[in-house]
């Protein structure tokens, strides 16, 4: 399996009288992303500032793998309008995490363009649009380059062009190994992320799905386009399983000639094939294809 970053050992919290998590268990690894579905007032913001450590459990353990730490980003559902340009706050926030200047500047010019927005805009962010703050929000927790991004309904306030500009920016950061969990109310238009859903009902976590979306994320007027990979691989029953397990939606179909062979999309090629051969897996061959989607 890949890479251990974070995990919640039967963690309660309680706020008051009232019980909001319960006997939590929960791993976080490299690259994966995590989608924490549910209603109002379920739980999902105070997991999120439990795997952050903004807030202690109050009884069970958060558990933090490897040295140096890994790093964690966090959005919060919502970031006020300040009297401060968006690149003036990412500045600020960007010495308060302790980066250092020459870092920094081009970080936060980086930043400005993966989320296309100005760096040079003079408007105070107080005028802002709720999308745009959103965007100043998810630079923000994007800031040191984390290890795993934590980012608490960062879809509300976003219109279909910059949810789907957003998505594919997370299919990105998760393809360079970055761990997200996002917490949302309804579904999400995922495509291309590899992601498994938790449900948060009355405190308790319920797996929801793993999903594998093979349609792409499509600019406006783009053809539609479908990329996957069939990967050709020597396992045996143990590895099979494994994959099976950590991969359930991806089917290995058994060849004549006792080899394995499954189709993977590529926003899941680099864990599958991580956890194939760290599993002891033998690749044998890898093939791109790509086809007319369907509309
Ligand atoms: N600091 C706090 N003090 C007391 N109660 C709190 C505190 N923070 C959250 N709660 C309560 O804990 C419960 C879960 O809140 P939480 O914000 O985690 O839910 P949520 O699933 O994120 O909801 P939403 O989707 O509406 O944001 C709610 O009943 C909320 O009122």
């Amino acid at each position: 399996m890949t890479e251990l970053l974070v995990s919640l050992k039967n963690v309660h919290k309680r706020y008051g009288g009232s019980t909001v998590l319960s006997e939590v268990n929960l791993e976080l690894r490299k690259g994966e992303c995590l989608l924490l579905r549910g209603g109002n007032g379920q739980g999902k913001s105070t997991l999120l500032k439990l795997l952050a450590g903004l807030i202690a459990p109050t009884s069970g353990e958060r558990i933090i793998v490897g040295s140096p730490p890994p790093v964690i980003g966090y959005a919060p559902d919502r970031l006020a309008g300040l009297a401060m340009t968006s690149a003036d706050y990412l500045r600020h926030m960007g010495r308060i995490a302790g980066i250092e200047p020459r870092t920094l500047q081009p970080r936060i010019l980086e930043l400005h363009e993966r989320f296309r927005l100005d760096p040079a805009n003079k408007t105070n962010m107080r005028h802002y649009s709720k999308g745009m703050l959103q965007k100043v929000n998810m630079m923000q927790a994007s800031l040191r380059e984390p290890d795993l991004l934590l980012l608490d309904e960062p879809f509300s306030g976003l219109d279909k062009a910059s949810v789907e500009h957003l998505l594919s920016s997370l299919q990105a950061v998760q393809q360079i190994g970055t761990a997200i969990v996002v917490a949302v109310h309804g579904d999400i238009p995922a495509e291309y992320l590899l992601y498994r859903t938790l449900l948060v009902r009355n405190g308790e976590l319920f797996l929801e799905q793993e999903q594998e979306q093979e349609e792409g994320v499509r600019a406006k007027g783009s053809p539609q386009r479908e990329v996957r990979y069939e990967v050709k691989s020597k396992l045996d029953e143990r590895q099979v399983n494994r994959l099976e397990l950590s991969f359930p939606a991806v089917q290995l179909a058994p060849e004549d000639d006792g080899c394995y062979c499954c189709f993977i999309p590529e926003s899941g090629l680099q864990r599958f094939i991580a956890e194939l051969l760290e599993a002891g897996g033998i690749l044998l061959s890898l093939q791109r294809q790509e086809e007319e989607g369907k509309q």
